[in-house]
């Protein structure tokens, strides 16, 4: 696991990576800038558990290409799900806390991740336990207002305007932040790579 001194705003950036691409870092970079953090955490995950494993590259080739792509020291590339063997977010994110009291963490997702959090083990405690950034993404722009999560939640949202103080909030607290957006996605990327093969 990465180190962040006492006091610090760090952002939790978990994905499959598969492959990794620059609408990941664009989301890293939004997250960085308009979240006012000191890190963001790029947590490359064993497996997501809501997809399916069979097209899911190696964890060292997905870490290895991600190591590859990102170049902004702020951002720190681990796979540390691996050893916790867990791929469950709640018990990653119970670890992190545990582990770094007196760090001020942000979940940071992408908006096609909203549509679908109501599906993640525990994601109500999620909430109630960490403030949530929202990056917008072509095709999931109305997520914000139409999602289970957002429903459910609609009054611990804050406006992106107040994006830069998230971390200090006390949870639940969530934000989308709409800004330049990228249409790239593993799942066109690895579609390209077959029918060149
Ligand atoms: N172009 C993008 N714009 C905004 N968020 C993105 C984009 N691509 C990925 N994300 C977000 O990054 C995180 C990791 O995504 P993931 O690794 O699953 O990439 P993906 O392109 O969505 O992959 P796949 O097509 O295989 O589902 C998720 O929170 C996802 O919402
Ligand atoms: O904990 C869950 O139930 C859960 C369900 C779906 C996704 N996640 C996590 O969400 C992150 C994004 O996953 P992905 O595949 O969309 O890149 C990654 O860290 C996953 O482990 C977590």
């Amino acid at each position: 696991m990465p180190h962040a001194e006492r006091g610090m705003a760090v952002g939790l950036f978990g994905g499959s990576f598969n492959p990794p691409h620059e609408g990941h870092l664009l989301v890293a970079e939004i997250a960085l800038r308009r979240l006012g953090l000191d890190q963001l955490w790029w947590m490359v995950t064993p497996g997501n558990p809501l997809k399916s494993r069979l097209e899911l590259a190696p964890l060292a080739d997905r870490l290895a290409m991600s190591e590859k792509l990102v170049q902004d020291p702020r951002i720190k590339i681990t796979a540390f799900e691996r050893t916790l063997e867990t791929s469950y977010t709640a018990e990653t994110l119970a670890f992190v806390k545990a582990r770094n009291p007196h760090v001020n963490f942000v979940w940071v997702m992408g908006a096609d991740s909203l549509k679908t959090f109501h599906l993640w083990q525990k994601w109500r405690e999620i909430l109630s336990t960490f403030p949530l950034a929202v990056v917008d993404r072509p095709g999931s722009t109305l997520s914000f207002l139409s999602s289970p999560m957002a429903r459910a939640f609609g009054h611990a949202r804050i406006d992106e305007d107040d994006a830069g103080v998230l971390w200090k909030k006390q949870a639940p607290a969530w934000t989308f932040i709409h800004g330049p957006r990228s249409a790239l996605s593993s799942t066109a990327l690895r579609a390209k790579a077959d029918s060149k093969s």
